[in-house]
């Protein structure tokens, strides 16, 4: 049964402690449910205390609500489940995103009483396979993708510490306060001069009232005066709000927008809300800042120059410096001083000082060498007018020597360059603030479209890159296909050999028939397991709308899927019991498919024989359930049922070169094919030497 879900009071596994902590992760419940109902595995699972298998487990109960189905109505054992989760890790290999890693988590099998569910998922599973056959080599877009994460809005933005309100008014104080004080100072001037004391402290001021505007400013002081504050935007004032959101998010967001430009121009259509024009605009004020919130090099040519000032006034204060005291030694060694007689008799009286006199004589060289020092500092850093003057007073009009600059004087330069570059960048920072304030729900929208399309492509880059194809759906009961090729085998040796096989009735079955129920006979290491195994991963992947790995393929959708591995070892009487007890589950009369390896462990062969005809009986009666019993003992079980069961087999027909088994994978239909144990003996006896292989040979003989 279906439940609809509008609140996170619906959900069952949501307190109200972990409802609270969502809606403060999210923003709002409405996003929180839009997260879960989405199926944002990867978001879910940074809320606190929520962790990636408690978010999988909570997204699949709500899915589950609204669908009326979960994975185990489907997958009716822990094997079922094993080889399905096995499979879903394949899928996700072939996410480029974390978030579509996680979500693909949501895809299931369902049942048949779901078929609507499935044949949905395969309409849109085969166009994400056309995608994938465009674009999986697309190397421009597999380098984006891993790019693009999912926005955090989670930071605090640093406070501004060049920028103040000053206001003379208490309550303009307070709301300023209220409203900007955490990103930025705001002061309450009740004077003039302690509005000019308070305003020399920043390099932007914004006067929030027309107290002082009729006063006049001494020239360093050169407020702002927005006198409506409550009217005045965001961007106005801090524009640094909305740009650190777009700065903490600049790698996804641009490297989304990209991403919807290629898909474009391949022809997908791709986030249709957003023409191609607000994109490209969105990009280019985007291309304005940095990470960091700060105008990017390049954008603003002065900005860039004041920049090269900052960076290289205190080496080319410093190689104008030595370069001028170098040119003071040199004239100090080439000049000859000579006291005449007046001027020694002056410094005899002490009326004049030897120091002043050298001193007078120097003056002119001097002032030469320093007038040469600023203008190479000037020059160097192509210094406008006005900074040209504070290099002027970074030296002494007094002879010194060695000629040092003054530190407290370039300290001011400095201020006063920093001051330049803040001014002009807050002007670039409003413009792209302004753009950017009214683009968060597009981008927000535009970054999970690139994510979830990547849910998609990696499905499709699976199915392409294992050749997989979409079965056909027949009435059956039934399974068949060509070329069938085991994934895990695929991807653990590279290689596997293709298998065709039918069981029931599809157009591949052998003279037309429609055995649903079967034996699968053969060699040991026939490949008996791996061919379960293919047909398991096959079904599921059928059911949950995905295409499969085989040339071609047919099936019937059944409601559940029966998985039991081989059994390690004989079992003892309570384990027999228990295994007996999880096979009383065949027996309803649901439409199914049963596969099972080697049950004969559970108890002595000729017990085991007559158990397993017994359930291949109860499996035979009931006119929708399929099976495939793999096992050793089918002449044994034939005897001991009147039941119509076709054995199947898998033989081998000698041994290679290298001594490897020569197996036909592909079963034989309506064979006995013996398990050949004769075969692996001669292959040891063949491997081995001395005593050992007198053993493996004396087991020969046995066979002979
Ligand atoms: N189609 C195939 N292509 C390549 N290798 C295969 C194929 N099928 C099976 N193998 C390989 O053969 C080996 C034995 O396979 P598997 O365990 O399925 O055989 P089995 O018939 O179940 O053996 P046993 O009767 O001893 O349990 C495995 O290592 C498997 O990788």
């Amino acid at each position: 049964m279906s439940v609809d879900i509008r609140s996170l009071r619906d959900i069952p596994r949501i307190g109200d402690k972990m409802a609270k902590r969502l809606i403060e992760h999210f923003g709002s419940e409405s996003l929180a449910l839009e997260a879960i109902v989405g199926g944002d595995i990867a978001s879910i699972s940074q809320v606190e205390g929520m962790g990636q298998r408690y978010a999988i487990t909570l997204v699949h109960d709500v899915r589950s609500r609204k669908e009326g189905v979960t994975a185990c109505d489907f997958l009716k054992t822990r094997e079922a489940m094993d080889v399905y989760e096995k499979v879903l890790d394949l899928v996700k290999g072939f996410a480029h995103t974390s978030y579509a890693r996680d979500k693909l988590n949501i895809y299931i099998p369902y049942p048949s009483s779901r078929s609507d569910i499935i044949m949905e998922l395969r309409s849109s599973v085969s166009s994400c396979m056309d995608t994938a056959r465009l674009l999986k080599d697309d190397e421009e877009i597999l380098a984006l993708l891993p790019k693009v994460k999912q926005l955090s809005f989670k930071f605090t933005i640093p406070k501004v510490r060049d920028r103040v309100i000053v206001t003379a008014d208490q309550k303009v104080f307070e709301y300023a306060r209220e409203r900007f004080g955490s990103m930025l100072d705001v002061h309450l001037a009740r004077s003039l001069s302690e509005f000019i004391d308070t305003a020399r402290g920043y390099s932007h001021v914004i006067a929030a009232d027309d107290a002082y505007l009729s006063f006049d400013f001494p020239e360093d002081v050169r407020p702002e005066f927005i006198t409506d504050l409550k009217g005045a935007e965001n961007w106005q004032i801090i524009p640094e709000k909305d740009i650190s959101t777009f700065a903490r998010n600049l790698e996804s967001i641009t490297c989304s927008i990209r991403v919807v430009q290629l898909l474009r121009s391949k022809g997908i259509g791709f986030y249709a809300g957003v023409p191609d024009k607000d994109l490209g605009k969105l990009a280019s004020v985007l291309s304005v800042i940095d990470e960091n919130g700060n105008i990017t090099a390049g954008t603003d040519k002065e900005v860039d120059r004041l920049r090269y000032v900052m960076a290289g006034l205190d080496q080319s204060v410093s190689i104008a410096v030595r370069n001028a005291n170098a040119k003071l030694d040199e004239c100090l060694v080439n000049s000859e001083f000579t006291l005449r007689g007046q001027e020694m008799l002056k410094v005899m009286k002490g009326s004049v000082e030897l120091k002043d006199l050298v001193g007078k004589k120097l003056r002119a060289s001097y002032h030469t060498v320093v007038r040469e020092c600023a203008g190479e500092v000037c020059s160097t850093l192509s210094l406008e007018k006005k900074e040209a003057l504070f290099v002027d007073s970074l030296f002494p009009e007094e002879i010194t020597h060695p000629l040092e600059a003054d530190r407290e004087q370039l300290n001011v330069l400095r201020q006063h360059i920093e001051k330049k570059i803040l001014k002009r960048q807050l002007e670039h920072k409003r413009e792209v603030s302004r753009v950017l304030a009214s683009s968060l729900d597009t981008v927000r929208g535009m970054v999970r479209e690139v994510l979830d399309f990547d849910v998609g492509f990696a499905i499709g880059c699976f199915a392409s890159s294992h050749n997989l194809v979409m079965p056909e759906i027949v009435e059956g009961p039934g399974f068949g296909f060509e070329k069938g090729r085991n994934m895990f085998i695929l991807s653990r040796h590279g290689k596997v050999v293709p298998i065709d096989y039918s069981v029931g009735g599809t157009r591949f079955s052998p003279q037309g028939d429609p055995k649903r129920v079967v034996l699968l006979s053969g060699v040991n290491s026939g490949g008996k397991t791996s061919m379960l195994e293919l047909l398991a991963q096959s079904v599921i992947l059928a059911h949950m709308g995905f295409p499969v790995p085989a040339s071609a393929f047919e099936l019937s959708f059944t409601d559940g899927m029966y998985y039991f591995a081989k059994s390690k070892g004989t079992l003892d009487a309570g384990a027999f019991e228990t295994t007996l007890t999880e096979f009383a589950v065949v027996a309803d009369d649901t439409s199914k498919l049963v596969l099972v390896d080697e049950l004969e462990s559970i108890t002595e062969p000729g017990a085991s024989a007559k158990i397993i005809a017994g359930i291949l009986e109860v499996l035979t009666e009931n006119r929708r359930s399929m099976a495939v019993f793999v096992s050793h003992l089918s002449e044994l079980i034939l005897e001991n049922t009147k039941s119509s069961i076709r054995v199947d087999g898998i033989e081998a027909s000698g041994l290679d070169a290298d001594l490897n088994l020569i197996v036909d994978r592909s079963p034989r239909y309506d064979y006995i094919a013996k398990s050949t144990p004769e075969l692996i003996v001669e292959r040891l006896s063949k491997k081995t030497s001395g005593k050992e292989q007198e053993f493996y040979a004396r087991l020969r003989e046995k066979f002979r």
